[in-house]
Parts: C-alpha cells; sequence; structure tokens
C-alpha cells in the first residue's frame, strides 16, 4: 500500500533519513516510533506527498509518488486521511464545516448532507457539537474532531501524527479504540507517537507492528515494548 525503499530525505541541513526502507502492508497497523526530531512527521509528510523523498523511491497504492501529476497526487491524497499533530482547523468555521472541508475542496459539496456530519461526529462523540467553533473544544474534543475529518472521504489508509498528544489516559484510549476500529473496517493505520503506553495498550487490540526511528533509519521493533 505504502512502500519506501532506499529512501534519504534531507530538509537542506544535514540528512534527516537515510537508506530507508519499509512496507505498508493492506489493512495493516503500525505505530512509527523515536525520539523528538527523529523524523516521524517528515515519513508521514513523505507517505501523503507532502514531501517527495530526496534520493530513493516511494510508492504509495503502486503508483511511483515521483512520476505522478499535480491532479493525480490530489487523487492519491483523497485515499489517505491525515490527523495532523496541531489539528489545523479554520477557528471562524464550525465544526461541521471543519470536517467537511475535505470534501468542499474536492467539489462534493453536496453530499456533505449534516445528517451524515452528525452521524461521523457521533462516531467519535461529538453529535451535539456540529454549530461549536474549534478554540470552544478541549484537547481531546478537538483530536477526535482531527480524526472524523481524517475519515471523511473514507480513506484507505490513516495516518495519525500524536494523536494522543495532548489528552489525558482516558482520551487517548478513546482515541486507540476509533484508531482500531478503523483498522478493522480494513483501513491501512499509521500512527506517529512517542506514547509508549499507548503503543502498549494497543497490542493487546490489534496487531500492531512498531517501527523505530534510530540513526536516521527505520527499523521493526522487537516485542520487548
Ligand atoms: N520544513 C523544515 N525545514 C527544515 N527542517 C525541518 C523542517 N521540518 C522539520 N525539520 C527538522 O527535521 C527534524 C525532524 O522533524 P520531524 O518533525 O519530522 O520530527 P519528529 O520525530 O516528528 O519530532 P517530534 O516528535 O518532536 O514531533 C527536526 O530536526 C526538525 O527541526
Amino acid at each position: 500500500m505504502i512502500e519506501l525503499e532506499n529512501l534519504s530525505y534531507t530538509y537542506g541541513g544535514g540528512e534527516l533519513l537515510s537508506d530507508v526502507s519499509l512496507r505498508l502492508q493492506p489493512g495493516s497497523f503500525h505505530f512509527l516510533t523515536g525520539p523528538s526530531g527523529a523524523g516521524k512527521t517528515t515519513i508521514l509528510k513523505l507517505c501523503y506527498g507532502a514531501l517527495l523523498p530526496t534520493t530513493g523511491r516511494l510508492s504509495v497504492f503502486k503508483q511511483d509518488i515521483a512520476r505522478l501529476d499535480r491532479d493525480q497526487l490530489a487523487l492519491m491524497r483523497r485515499r489517505i486521511g491525515v490527523v495532523h499533530q496541531d489539528c489545523q482547523f479554520l477557528d471562524h468555521m464550525t465544526l461541521a464545516e471543519n470536517v467537511a472541508l475535505p470534501l468542499t475542496v474536492s467539489g462534493q459539496i453536496d453530499t456533505a448532507q449534516r445528517e451524515d456530519l452528525s452521524e461521523l461526529l457521533s462516531w467519535v462523540g461529538l453529535g451535539t457539537r456540529l454549530d461549536s467553533h474549534p478554540p470552544e473544544l478541549s484537547g481531546g474534543e478537538r483530536q477526535r474532531a482531527a480524526l472524523a475529518r481524517a475519515v471523511i472521504l473514507s480513506p484507505d489508509v490513516v495516518l495519525a501524527d500524536e494523536p494522543t498528544g495532548n489528552v489525558d489516559w482516558e482520551m487517548s484510549q478513546r482515541l486507540l479504540r476509533l484508531l482500531v476500529e478503523l483498522n478493522k473496517m480494513g483501513k491501512t493505520v499509521l500512527i506517529a507517537t512517542h506514547d509508549m503506553s499507548l503503543i502498549r495498550a494497543a497490542k493487546s487490540q490489534v496487531q500492531a507492528r512498531v517501527l523505530r526511528i534510530s540513526q536516521r533509519q527505520v527499523q521493526l521493533a522487537g516485542a520487548d515494548l
């Protein structure tokens, strides 16, 4: 589904990622961990085509990302839902409008029916908050809303960048359950996190593999987490 082959990436300073190879199979559930600044967000950005590899090959849905034109890249991105680290909401818009944004941007305004949005927001426990504005939400509510927005186009892949970064244990478990539910629906899930307790909790719910960035490379971690 997503395959990195001998990929390196540099922002202009030193090389951040070097000779990285990894493969995310359809329907798999992975965590990506590593110290702050190791390159977790960078790998997610590469996976959804926001960055291109400096060298090496990245294929998404069996297509070499470097060969895609703008329209093909846009189509590819619609199949990937992203939960950004900072949620990235537009504060002047309501929660319903924010969550529907991927639909409106892709010209599917008519399909953004209020009942569908209500159903989606109910799934993340925000069914009564359609008309709230992002600044009125707690950290956990914002994270859940960001997850709802990430899946509104029914993506095949969900990438989540520290989705439990600013929430308490109970809320992180709730978010985890939602991500596991998405995986059980067949979606490929990749979660970047520092949170080892989240990883341990996931292991009783889903067959999760753990990738660790160390010394510019990505390795599959052992079962000793
Ligand atoms: N646009 C950019 N230009 C230059 N350097 C960047 C850019 N974005 C990230 N970096 C640098 O690349 C390194 C990796 O950043 P990245 O955000 O991928 O790490 P991370 O593992 O996700 O970190 P964290 O856990 O703190 O979120 C950091 O040293 C960061 O400062």
